[in-house]
């Protein structure tokens, strides 16, 4: 754990949290029976774990969003444990579980299930936390995929009710919900380069114009002309390309020995907002949050195992523009 320089407060948002299964076996063939070699159930979702990697490294963190009371125990095992405040409005039923398989070549078949069931009554209540936790808290991460029961719009809304209340957005989802946040600006946003290329799509059929044949960079340039600060996209083994105000700043880890990849980006999002709290420049947060992120990779789940590996992993980052 290491002191954080601001008095900056921050809050995750889940809306639909999940626990990941993670199955290690040599080979997956769809349609045979296949043997798991070792496996472990830990309570996740993007909110969650940016809160957990947060946390472990000294945030004052609150975490907020839906979580199935029928199955709750083990997020909330965690939010004692890592210090985490536990704002989560409580639903009926179990929050999903996502399966995870690891093959021995380090490929990940991710099976994402779609969640819990909010009613109208929850959304009103989780609208109530939200507002009072814009009283006193400087930045929201935002993370993840819609539960059944929250619409794309409403998500866009809340992002833009923080948005007005000058608060900073850190937006991480993908298809409709990105679309649908991307179009309300926040402060910074973390697709993968798939979830661009799923973004571009959309848009084309949304706007009537082609986006096809654009590069990375000329999509990221075309987000951050609409208003969005930040657009950080995230390359696997190939690192993180930002852009904001001061240009784009490139970083490229070393090779890692993989063990997951799962929880990669969501640990890069965390190094980024790590940075905003500690109002640390701009190549001292990429390198953070590369090095944190690659180190995600040669474990199960999030978290930070070791600060001073961190650290020394950070000197390995080769940054440029
Ligand atoms: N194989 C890898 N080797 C080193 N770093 C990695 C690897 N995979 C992911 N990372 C790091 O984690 C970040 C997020 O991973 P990525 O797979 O792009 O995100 P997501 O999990 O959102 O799809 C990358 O930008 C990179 O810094
Ligand atoms: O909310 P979504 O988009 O369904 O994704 C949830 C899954 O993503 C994760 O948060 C991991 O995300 P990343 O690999 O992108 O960091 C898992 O813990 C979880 O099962």
């Amino acid at each position: 754990m290491t002191m954080q320089l601001t008095n900056l407060k921050v809050v995750t948002v889940t809306l639909n949290p999940a626990l990941d299964l993670t199955g290690h076996l040599q080979i997956l063939t769809k349609g045979t029976v296949n043997q798991v070699q070792h496996c472990a159930l830990e309570p996740a979702g993007k909110g969650v774990n940016v809160a957990k990697v947060l946390a472990e490294l000294g945030a004052e963190v609150t975490a907020t969003g839906f979580l199935g009371v029928e199955n709750q125990t083990p997020f909330c095992q965690l939010f004692e444990r890592s210090n985490i405040k536990d704002k989560f409005i409580r639903v009926q039923g179990a929050t999903r579980i996502n399966v995870k398989l690891v093959e021995s070549s380090s490929q990940v078949s991710d099976i994402n299930f779609p969640g819990v069931s909010v009613t109208a009554a929850a959304i009103v209540e989780f609208e109530t936390m939200l507002a009072n936790l814009s009283i006193d808290h400087d930045v929201f991460v935002i993370a993840g995929s819609l539960p059944i029961g929250v619409t794309p719009e409403q998500c866009a809304k809340w992002i833009s009710q923080l948005q007005k209340a000058g608060k900073k957005v850190f937006f991480d989802s993908s298809n409709a919900a990105l679309s649908a946040g991307i179009a309300v600006q926040p402060w910074l946003i973390k697709p993968n380069d798939e979830e661009l290329a799923q973004w571009t799509k959309d848009t084309k059929h949304a706007k009537g114009e082609s986006m096809a044949g654009k590069s990375l960079v000329e999509i990221a340039q075309q987000l951050a002309s609409t208003g969005i600060s930040n657009v950080v996209v995230s390359l696997g083994a190939d690192g993180v390309m930002w852009l904001n105000h001061e240009g784009w700043l490139q970083a490229k880890p070393p090779q890692m020995a993989i063990v997951s990849t799962v929880g990669a980006g969501d640990t890069l999002v965390a190094g980024m907002c790590w940075g905003q709290l500690n109002n640390w420049n701009k190549k001292q947060t990429l390198g953070f949050a590369t090095a944190l992120s690659a180190l995600a990779v040669t474990q199960v789940g999030v978290g930070v195992e070791d600060i001073n590996e961190v650290i020394t992993m950070s000197e390995r980052i080769t940054i440029g523009e």
